[in-house]
């Protein structure tokens, strides 16, 4: 039933999220039922069970800002496929110049290098709590995850928002990035549409989807985040 990831060699990975709840659920009632001795309670932090949440939605439907509260809320590590990819950018890596120009087209950056970076995020974090934010968006994404991994999302929250006020949004959004223009927002806005929306799908289809209404002030939005969240009492049990 349980798979040990070679590559993510500190995470343990749970085929599903029932699964993955009990662990967790275990974990609460171990940690308020038992004086633990320190022994056990270091065998239970090299052996945790990442909680992978993937957090979709079009441009400037509110991932990061959303995300930045539930990191407050629930201590999650926070990782946004584009920051990442921003960030190799500003490395000046090999791959550097492909990505910029695959940015400023609004396409999609292949995988495998998306998914590295990724990896490479979770292998050098202690949490295990990980909410992946603009991960998958297209099906090529969302599948060779599942095959690198060996694994998929605990759940997936979708933030839902009309057009006109996602084009609002990131033309306000002064990041100086250079996706955020009215052409390549156009393009973005096709690619979501193409691409993301059927991973949107399986996702409902799965019964892990969350759909959130991304319409509405930051607060009035995270009231419906939260409870996402809060029944599997990470505030509790998940104190790294
Ligand atoms: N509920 C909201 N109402 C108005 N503006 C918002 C809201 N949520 C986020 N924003 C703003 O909209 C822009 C895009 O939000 P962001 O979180 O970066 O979206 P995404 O990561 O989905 O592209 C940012 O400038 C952010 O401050
Ligand atoms: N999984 C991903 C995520 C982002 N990207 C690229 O990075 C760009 C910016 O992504 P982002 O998640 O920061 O954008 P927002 O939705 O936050 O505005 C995307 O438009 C893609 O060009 C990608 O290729 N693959
Ligand atoms: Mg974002």
């Amino acid at each position: 039933m349980w798979r040990r990831v070679a590559s993510v060699s500190h995470l343990t990975f749970a085929h599903n999220s029932t699964v993955n709840k009990n662990a967790c659920t275990f974990k609460c009632w171990e940690a308020f039922t038992t004086e633990i001795p320190r022994k056990e309670k270091t065998t239970y932090q090299t052996a945790k069970t990442p909680f992978i949440t993937f957090v979709l939605g079009g441009p400037g439907s509110g991932k990061g800002t959303q995300c930045m509260k539930i990191v407050e809320n629930f201590g999650f590590t926070h990782l946004s496929a584009g920051d990442l990819l921003r960030r190799e950018i500003a490395s000046n890596s090999a791959d550097g110049i492909m990505i910029l120009n695959t940015i400023k087209e609004g396409k999609i950056v292949p995988s495998e290098l998306t998914i590295k970076l990724i990896q490479k995020e979770m292998e050098s974090s202690d949490n295990y709590k990980f909410l992946i934010d603009g991960f998958p968006r297209s099906e090529d994404n969302r599948k060779a995850f599942e095959q690198i991994f060996g694994a998929e999302p605990d759940n997936v929250l979708f933030f839902d928002c009309p057009e006109d006020e996602m084009v609002k949004r990131v033309l306000n959004r002064n990041q100086g990035r250079v996706d955020d223009n009215i052409d390549t927002i156009k393009k973005r806005l096709k690619v979501f549409t193409a691409l993301n929306l059927p991973v949107v799908n399986y996702y409902l289809e799965k019964g892990k989807l969350y759909k959130i209404n991304g319409v509405g002030t930051v607060d009035e939005i995270y009231k419906q985040v939260h409870p996402v969240f809060s029944t599997f009492n990470f505030e509790k049990c998940c104190v790294d």
